[in-house]
């Protein structure tokens, strides 16, 4: 059965970074829209609010006091009962288009009010005009995902919201001047010009391309079965049959009368059809019926009801009071409102930051109920010749209570996340940053009854993770229901976060079709005319499967390791790559170093040496260190977290790498002679296909990001292990020293013929990926009975195999390479996948193991290697560096901050020159 909360749309265009993305406005044309789309949302606020003070002049109109609720009401439900239908349809459809749709709804809506000759009418016109508001926020706050870079949208969001604030104030106000002094007809009529000019504006300045997403690339007839048109319409009918019975009821018709009772009958039958629609449609439901399971979000709902049902209370009775009892005038009439809303606005921004900043937010859920029920009661005193002090008094105090609890429903689910209640909250946000492993342990404990997948929210996105050792290897082996599950579309949206533009990553994955420019008969380049995406990931088997070319970069990265591995090059250890500061001595044959410093250096060096040659250094002599600042704070750019205007960590780094990439492509072909083969072809067919340059960087950036994400951080674990242990590193010597008979590394012989290697490094492996891989379901999928949404990404933590106690046993956290020494069995054991497997079977792992052996090899034989106790405490031996835990990882994880080991290095005298 369905556990997951909710379908959210997915901001997988708004990822890519600011000046690359096309579809991204700048200057006034951002100020011109992001000032449209505040005009649109202080319209969806205004139209709740603006009809209070029309509305006894209205019914004086149409004699019509019998419907006064319905001016009102007929909006709430059609604005409310539409909302979902609007996400769904933001999610599948292009968001400037949707919008206009709203947009014009709203426009019709406006007109058909101004115009009613009739009560009933109005009422329509009412819906109407809800229907289309409906779409208004929502759509607002999906063009503004791909008009603005992601970090950059909680501001403009912030700004666009404060629009609906406004108009919560202004409402009552421009009603009642409105009515006053020239006809209730001009609250709607005030509709036309602004709605009309908001037309236009989106419709000249919002680019129509926005990111690609899966969703929007269903066929139409699967994206119409997902917006649930049929549980709209039950609940719609539902609603309007309780309203109606509500509202005749005991006025219009006694409550025995036949048509309330047939009434409240259709009600309850379609209630019924409506809760078995919905748990049929399972997560696909307009409401997942799995939500109101869940305690929090129930009285979430109990409290906004309450709280919803004073505000509107209010809203009519209060003005009409000022007016009709107490002969204020309509403009008069909203003034006074003002007592009460700005309160409440206050005490509500309060609130919320304060709970946002201290977490606890009953109490003031608690005492807002209090003050609210309060001030409601004192003001049921007052009467027609209450003095203004008395009435004014009782709504500020109405209004702060109001104002403290009514937004909390929504803040408590932001801020107080708790992980055990993990179907429930709107936002896993902070507990997947701080500690992602939890989270997701959490979740499988949580749903361990059934086995299915769990969901849970990421920034807005709902996000399957698979919970069983099986599933993860059915993913990779390709179950039966695996092709339901897209690697390519994920590839995509990472290559925007590179730097891609959506336009780009669109054209990447599409296959050259005969009669196009890209294809060409008897092409050397892509002979099998293969999309972009496709041809890079044939270029990774090339470059690192096919014997010549692996053989040829892993010799060139054993030469640049040798160059580096002496003590005289040894300064860049002195780095603080870790928090790990370490002061050396003078170069000299005895160097104490920080390890991961050592291995982080290194490697780096090496790798970008070996596939791109001397270039990179050339343009940016800083380049190592970028890197390693870049792989410890990727994670930022690949979970699309706001880059705080460009002052996040990564943002440095990544751009000072761009910008060698950039010199690195300038460069004629026939001056990067020592580039890699696949960079060669890689450059070679973006330019047939005539990429633009920054998208080739992106490209390019990914493309070597790839193959240092695991590297750097799973040798330094190696090492590490080996260099703790004096009995592995005895072993270690005895079996790489066979290696170098020839004087020169032979890095065939070492893979081959080093069983305690072996062991050392597939535990290591075992321990230390902990990674996720991630895929996007591309249709519709049923695993363990739940059916998975399309477009909607999925999680796969390979943890789930690596450290099950049922296949490990319960020394499952033990560091011990003995499990492999008995090689048949553990390494055959199918749960065993640190390099993944099926299509995605990492392409360098034969690379990798070959690096990682050779930088022990180089490193034993260039010196003696001893462990240095911890500051302070001479004689101790330090403590084993712990895993970074607090960041989701992006490969093979780091030690923690602080957490280093510190050794020394006797250079041997075999070595010495
Ligand atoms: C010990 C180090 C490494 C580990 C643990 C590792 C692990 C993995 C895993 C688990 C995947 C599959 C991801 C998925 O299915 O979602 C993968 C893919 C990949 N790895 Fe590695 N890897 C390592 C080293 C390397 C190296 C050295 C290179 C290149 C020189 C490399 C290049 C790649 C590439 C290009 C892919 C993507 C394959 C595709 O697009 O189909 N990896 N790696």
């Amino acid at each position: 059965m369905s556990r997951s909360f909710s379908v959210q749309r997915r901001g997988s265009s708004s990822t890519s970074p600011p000046s690359e993305a096309n579809s991204h406005l700048h200057s006034w044309s951002l100020l011109i829209v992001i000032g449209t789309l505040c005009l649109g949302a202080f319209l969806y606020g205004l139209d709740a609010n603006i009809v209070g003070t029309a509305v006894p002049r209205i019914t004086t109109d149409f004699q019509s006091l019998s419907a006064v609720a319905w001016y009102g009401a007929s909006y709430l439900l059609t604005v409310t009962a539409f909302q979902p239908l609007f996400g769904n349809l933001y999610r599948f459809f292009n968001s400037k288009i949707v919008y206009l749709v709203s947009l014009f709804i709203f426009e019709a809506g406006s007109i058909v009010c101004a115009t009613a000759r009739t009560s009933d009418i109005l009422i329509f016109g009412r819906a109407l005009l809800g229907f289309g508001a409906s779409g208004l926020l929502q759509g607002a706050l999906a063009i503004l995902g791909s008009i603005v870079p992601l970090e950059k949208v909680p501001v403009f969001q912030g700004i666009v919201i404060s629009g609906v604030g406004i108009s919560v104030c202004a409402g009552p106000i421009v009603g009642g001047a409105l009515t006053q002094y020239a006809s209730w007809r001009w609250c709607f009529w005030i509709n036309v010009p602004a709605g009309f000019f908001a037309l236009v504006i989106i419709f000249l300045f919002v680019p129509l391309a926005e990111g690609f997403t899966e969703a929007k690339a269903l066929p139409l007839r699967q994206k119409l079965s997902h917006t649930d048109p049929i549980g709209t319409i039950l609940f719609l009918g539902l609603v309007c049959c309780l309203l109606l019975a509500l509202t005749w009821g005991g006025q219009q018709y006694s409550w025995g009368n036949s048509r309330i009772i047939s009434l409240f009958t259709c009600f309850g039958m379609l209630l019924l059809c409506f809760c078995f629609w919905d748990w049929k449609q399972g997560d696909l439901a307009l409401i997942p019926l799995q939500v109101l399971r869940k305690r929090s979000v129930v009285m979430g709902a109990i409290v906004l009801f309450n709280y919803g049902l004073v505000m509107y209370l209010y809203g009519y009775y209060i003005p009409m009071l000022f007016q009709t009892v107490q002969g204020a005038s309509a403009t008069e009439s909203g003034v006074r409102y003002i007592a009460m809303m700005v309160p409440q606005i206050v005490t509500l921004a309060l609130t919320g930051a304060v709970v946002s900043k201290w977490g606890h937010y009953v109490p003031y859920m608690i005492a807002g109920g209090i003050i609210a029920s309060v001030g409601s009661g004192l003001l049921t005193t007052i009467g027609i010749a209450t003095p203004t002090t008395q009435w004014a008094t009782y709504l500020v105090v109405t209004g702060i209570g109001v104002g403290m609890a009514s937004q909390l429903p929504y803040t408590a689910l932001q801020v107080v996340l708790d992980s055990s209640d993990i179907a429930t909250g709107n936002g896993h946000l902070k507990p997947f940053f701080t500690n992602c492993h939890q989270l997701i342990d959490d979740a499988i404990t949580y749903f361990e009854d059934t086995d299915e997948p769990f969901a849970f929210q990421l920034c807005g996105v709902t996000t399957y993770g698979l919970s069983r050792p099986a599933d993860v290897t059915g993913i990779l082996d390709g179950a039966s229901w695996a092709h339901g599950m897209d690697f390519e579309f994920f590839i995509s949206e990472v290559m925007e976060k590179f730097g891609m533009t959506s336009k780009e990553v669109e054209r990447a994955r599409h296959m050259p079709q005969p009669g196009e420019a890209s294809y060409i008969e008897n092409n050397n380049t892509n002979p099998r005319h293969l999309s972009l995406i496709q041809f890079v990931q044939d270029l990774y088997k090339r470059q690192f499967l096919e014997p010549a070319n692996l053989d040829r970069l892993s010799k060139k990265f054993s030469e640049f390791l040798g160059v580096t591995l002496h003590s005289q090059n040894l300064d860049f250890c002195t780095r603080d790559y870790n928090g790990c500061l370490y002061s050396i001595g003078a170069p000299g044959r005895q160097r104490e170093v920080s390890l991961y410093s050592l291995v982080a250096g290194s490697m780096v060096d090496a790798t970008l040496r070996a596939l791109f040659g001397p270039y990179l250094h050339n343009f940016e002599p800083d380049i190592v260190d970028q890197v390693i600042e870049f792989n410890a704070h990727a994670w930022i750019l690949f979970y699309g977290l706001p880059d705080f205007f460009g002052r996040a960590p990564v943002c440095e780094p990544r751009d000072r790498i761009r910008a060698a990439f950039r010199a690195f492509i300038d460069m004629p072909e026939e001056q990067r002679s020592e580039q890699c083969f696949a960079f060669k072809h890689l450059l070679r067919w973006m330019e047939v296909l005539d990429i633009d340059k920054e998208s080739r960087v992106g490209l390019l950036f990914l493309f070597f990001f790839a193959s240092i994400a695991n590297e750097q951080n799973a040798c330094y674990w190696f090492v590490a292990h080996i260099v703790y242990d004096e009995e592995l590193l005895d072993a270690s010597r005895k079996e790489t020293e066979l290696a170098w008979q020839s004087g020169q590394l032979d890095v065939k012989y070492l893979t081959s013929n080093c069983p305690k290697l072996d062991a050392i490094f597939s535990e290591t492996l075992r321990q230390r990926t902990n990674t996720f891989g991630w895929r996007v379901v591309k249709e519709e999928t049923v695993i363990r009975g739940k059916k998975l949404v399309p477009g909607t990404p999925v999680l796969i933590p390979m943890r789930v195999l690596h450290t099950n106690k049922n296949i490990w046993g319960s020394d499952v956290d033990e560091f011990d390479p003995n499990r492999f020494s008995k090689k048949a069995k553990a390494l055959q054991q199918p749960y065993y996948r640190p390099f993944a497997g099926g299509p995605t079977y990492c392409p360098g792992r034969i690379l990798a193991k070959r690096e990682t052996y050779a930088f022990l090899a180089i490193l034993l034989r260039r010196f003696d290697i001893t462990l240095l106790p911890p500051f302070g405490a001479p004689g101790r031996k330090p403590a084993f560096p712990l895993m970074e835990a607090c960041r989701p990882p992006t490969g093979v994880k780091g030690p923690q901050p602080n957490m280093d080991l510190f050794v020394r290095l006797d250079e041997r005298a075999s070595e010495k020159s």
